[in-house]
């Protein structure tokens, strides 16, 4: 997978792709919300696995229930195909999303 900064074209269509996804301070953005501490903690268990698997890793922040993601590429710089990737997963992954 490329390592380069996708470019706003590439971003758009990807977003249009990336459903409740955004970009928030140059960062691909989501909160999502589930039932229980334990249903966002089982969530994040299973993305943190996908993560180490891609070598590519989150920046979250969970309270209760809400897990807040940011995807950027610390080696490039900004966003890149690893960020779309891993934020699909993340769709994947969450119950009923
Ligand atoms: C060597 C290792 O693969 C790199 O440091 C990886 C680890 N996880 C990473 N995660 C993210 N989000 N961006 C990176 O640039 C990155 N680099």
């Amino acid at each position: 997978m490329s390592n380069s900064q996708l470019s706003e074209a590439e971003l758009k269509k990807a977003l249009g792709e990336l459903s409740g996804w955004s970009i928030e301070a140059g960062k691909l953005h989501r909160q999502y919300q589930f039932k229980s501490f334990v249903e966002a903690f089982g969530f994040m268990s299973s993305l943190a696995l996908v993560a180490e698997s891609m070598g590519h890793h989150p920046e979250w922040f969970n309270v209760y229930n809400r897990v807040t993601i940011d995807l950027t590429t610390h080696d490039a710089g900004g966003i890149t195909a690893k960020d779309v990737e891993l934020a699909r997963k993340a769709n994947q992954l969450a119950p009923s999303k």
